[in-house]
């Protein structure tokens, strides 16, 4: 039938699985952990395309690509940076019958591909910054258990790859684009985000620091990442002998930053808004916002009604309002609501022989059901206020989830309680690896382990009980079950 048969909180695993099909946004596909990203979901993913191409373009910021193989000598020149990720790397070793001489591997990131480049390209003070961005795929051939779009072998995402002659140009570009993540997240897809550092432990490797929008699932009670931007310092400079003349003749380093966001955005906001009726998709992002439904009661003026709609749909798009009429004739209104609130359509409007004689439109909100009635001459202004309401709304619910599964804790045994509880938890830090580390250990247990998302810019003020050494800084914990999403 039209409806889902698992529900949200009872088997999430497979409500998702469900809805991303029942949705039309994946397909599933014969190699495991790849999906086809099917229209409706390709076009969420230029509606974000679209913003942050304009906001990097404002930044100067140029966009290029590069190619998708990379020759092993490159790829491994260091090995502390690619060390844990070798099992990961998907080789090409044939071409038709033949084996190739040497194995070449498809990028699962594009620091490797680029930095020699970039070696090349800068030697003075005027060729920087150099500040290039590429929209491609990546590829790393994971093991742990894929998702669409959360966790597939081959995913969509952008990285950004920028070399600046002093550490302060880094460091304030490295906030610059994980404010614009942030309003990807939460004026986008309404789903609030928290901006921190990594810790030490958890942080890129092969960088100087990581800062990252962290999102939270409430079914799970997890966090999951949402996007990440590095400052590498000068390590890759490094590695890759990317040095400039200065102004006094020096020969200098350059300071690095990378950032990425993908597919997973999408993934996450399924899961943040989706329902037991199927996606909610926030108005800002929905390729079709307004789905017009005619009611035809017996032979009453089907004409008319018909007309009405595509007059509706008319009227919406001349005032930049996607909507479209589902006038098919072999499915009836009851069918088309199930079906457009299965793809998470924000608004449907409902015109039958009523409606038409009080010259009115009824509309039927996605988020929370509200059904009502618009004089025909209110159309526009209405149906623009109610999309900003349910974006609001969408996101105001999320962010009250989101903090009903935090939690602080003072102490160990708050600590414990909030763990089995499957909260996340702020708790004091005092950021040093080897306490992080133990803490892990120590909390091994059925349920997973625990690891720390990060450490949050706006700290909350200081708690007065302290566990661990000494009180640095808060981070929000994250409690990883087995049984992942
Ligand atoms: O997260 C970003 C933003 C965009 C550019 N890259 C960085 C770091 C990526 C880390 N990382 C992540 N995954 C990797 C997987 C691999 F197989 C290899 Cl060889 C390397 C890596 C790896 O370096
Ligand atoms: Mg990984």
């Amino acid at each position: 039938g039209l409806g889902l048969t698992y529900k949200k909180d009872e088997n999430f695993g497979e409500w998702y699985s469900e809805v991303v099909v029942n949705g039309e946004m994946i397909q599933y596909y014969d190699i495991s952990g790849c999906y086809i990203l099917r229209p409706w979901a390709m076009s969420i993913w230029e509606k974000m395309h679209d913003f942050f191409d304009a906001e990097i373009k404002k930044m100067k910021i140029q966009n290029c690509y590069f190619p998708l193989f990379v020759s092993p000598g490159v790829l491994e020149k260091e090995k502390d940076h690619i060390e844990g990720f070798a099992p990961e790397v998907a080789w090409v070793t044939k071409s038709g019958e033949s084996d190739l001489e040497v194995p070449i591997a498809i990028r699962p990131t594009s620091e490797t591909v680029m930095y020699p480049y970039y070696s090349k390209w800068i030697r003075g003070h005027r060729d920087l910054p150099l500040r290039l961005n590429q929209w491609c795929n990546v590829v790393r051939w994971e093991f742990s258990n894929p998702t669409p779009f959360i966790r597939s072998r081959e995913f969509l995402w952008q990285e950004g790859h920028t070399a600046f002659a002093t550490k302060e140009e880094a460091d304030k570009e490295v906030l610059e684009i994980l404010e614009l993540y942030r309003r990807i997240y939460e004026e986008f897809l309404a789903v609030p985000v928290i901006k921190g550092k990594k810790s030490e432990l958890e942080k890129f490797a092969g960088g100087l620091y990581t800062t990252t929008v962290e999102a939270f699932i409430p079914n799970t009670g997890r966090g999951v990442q949402g996007a990440t931007s590095h400052c590498l310092g000068q390590n890759f400079a490094k590695m890759f002998e990317i040095n400039f003349e200065n102004e006094k003749g020096e020969k200098c380093m350059v300071w690095q930053n990378s950032w990425a966001y993908t597919t997973r955005t999408i993934g996450v906001m399924i899961m943040v808004h989706g329902d037991d009726k199927g996606l909610v998709l926030p108005p800002k992002v929905a390729s079709v916002q307004v789905v017009v439904v005619p009611v035809p009661f017996k032979d009453a003026d089907t004409k008319g009604i018909f007309d009405a709609c595509t007059s509706v749909v008319e009227t919406l798009k001349e005032s930049g309002i996607s909507a479209e009429a589902d006038t098919r004739d072999n499915y009836s209104p009851g069918w088309k609501y199930s079906h457009w609130e299965m793809k998470g359509v924000p608004l449907r409007i409902e015109i039958g022989p009523r409606d038409l004689a009080n010259k009115q439109v009824r509309i039927v909100r996605r988020d929370n059901s509200a059904k009502t009635d618009i004089p025909i001459d209110d159309l526009v202004v209405k149906v623009r206020e109610t999309l900003d309401a349910i974006q609001q709304n969408l996101f105001d619910a999320a962010k009250q989830k989101k903090e009903a599964c935090m939690t602080v804790a003072k102490t160990w045994e708050e600590f414990m309680d909030a763990l089995n509880q499957k909260k996340l938890i702020l708790a004091p830090w005092c950021d040093e690896e080897d306490v992080e580390k133990s803490v892990k250990e120590r909390t091994r247990g059925e349920m997973g382990a625990v690891k720390t998302l990060c450490s949050p810019f706006d700290q909350p003020e200081m708690p007065e009980g302290l566990f661990f050494r000494h009180l640095t800084l808060l981070y929000i914990k994250l409690l990883l079950s087995r049984h992942n999403i």
